[in-house]
């Protein structure tokens, strides 16, 4: 059953167009990885599906269901709700999530909605394998690490066991070895939860491995989706086939995508064909003025003029 779905989102920060026409389709239960460069719009659309969108953003076209009520229209009480009860949001750095000034046993008893007593705010703290979670509930943000503040921000996300996880790059800051314990209990939490995730990252192997789906996103559009190993396997969109032809020895779990030639656009308004065609290796005459409509090709949706073509002649 179909828990989100992004419908032609559009969304501009003034002159720059951060999302042409993104369409995403998540059922619940999937773990899906939102794949791309930076400032391909993994975060705008994180955002938008909360109602969290910066002032400067204005959603301009298409919409954001979650469970099929459209987010674009609820109230500021609504919004409050959806935040609270069927969203989590872990992001980058956990410091941002967390109150300077409130102790940590506090914030975890209001994430757990006021009615949490002591014994349960430190199972929670316990469930991200915090080793002396009293002393935590006790401490400051200040005083945790970055690998323990972004565990107690995950606790505080899934307390109220969401149905839909929204995890932007939750990682990045941490170091390696605490990128996979964290990564672990993201998912392992999930699961018990029945939690949906989302997780956008820069880290194809890692979202690859751990993903059921994954999607492509390229100049605010999702320019491929499909089955993880599928997609990473047989990408139908060229570059998808870059990223995924760069995964073997040249980029290993952590790292940051390594770069195609060329840059990413900044869109000022729609792209007036594919806008990846200024980089792509199989471009066509058509492709720059032409934009790509969706296309089901082996079980993937793609957008590219010649995604009923093999990638192996488009590459
Ligand atoms: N607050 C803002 N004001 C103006 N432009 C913005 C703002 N936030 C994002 N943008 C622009 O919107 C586009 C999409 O950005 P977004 O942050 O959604 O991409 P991203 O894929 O999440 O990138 P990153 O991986 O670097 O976070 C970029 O061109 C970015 O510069």
């Amino acid at each position: 059953m179909t828990l989100l779905e992004v419908d032609q989102l559009v969304v501009d920060y003034g002159a720059v167009r951060a999302l042409d026409g993104a369409t995403l389709s998540v059922a619940r239960g999937e773990t899906v990885g939102i794949v791309g460069e930076s400032g391909s719009g993994k975060s705008t659309l994180g955002s938008a599906i909360g109602g969290l969108l910066p002032k400067a953003a204005e959603v301009t076209g298409g919409e954001v269901k979650v469970d099929g009520s459209v987010v674009g229209s609820m109230s500021a009480r609504e919004l409050r709700a959806l935040r609270s009860t069927r969203l989590g949001y872990v992001f980058q750095e956990p410091i941002g999530s967390l109150d300077p000034t409130m102790r940590i046993g506090r914030q975890v008893a209001l994430a757990l909605r006021g009615r949490a007593s002591r014994a349960d705010v430190l199972d929670r703290l316990a469930t991200v394998k915090l080793a002396d979670p009293a002393r935590v509930a006790r401490g400051y943000p200040h005083q945790l690490s970055g690998g323990m503040a972004q565990r107690v921000a995950i606790a505080m996300a899934m307390a109220a066991e969401p149905e839909l996880l929204i995890a932007d790059e939750p990682t990045a800051a941490l170091d390696s070895q605490v990128r996979d314990e964290v990564l672990d209990l993201v998912f392992a939490l999930a699961a018990e939860a029945g939690t949906t995730i989302l997780w956008l990252s820069h880290d194809l192997p890692a979202v690859a491995r751990r993903c059921s789906r994954v999607a492509v996103m390229y100049g605010g559009r999702v320019v491929e989706s499909g089955p993880a190993s599928a997609v990473l396997a047989e990408p139908r969109h060229p570059y998808t086939a870059a990223l995924a032809g760069s995964v073997p020895g040249a980029v290993s779990e952590g790292q940051r995508l390594v770069a195609i030639p060329g840059q990413p656009p900044v869109l000022s308004g729609a792209s007036p064909g594919c806008s990846f065609a200024p980089r792509c290796p199989a471009v066509l005459e058509s492709c720059a003025g032409e934009r790509p409509r969706s296309h089901v090709s082996g079980g993937h949706d793609v957008l590219c003029h010649r995604a009923s073509e093999t990638v192996g002649a488009a590459r």
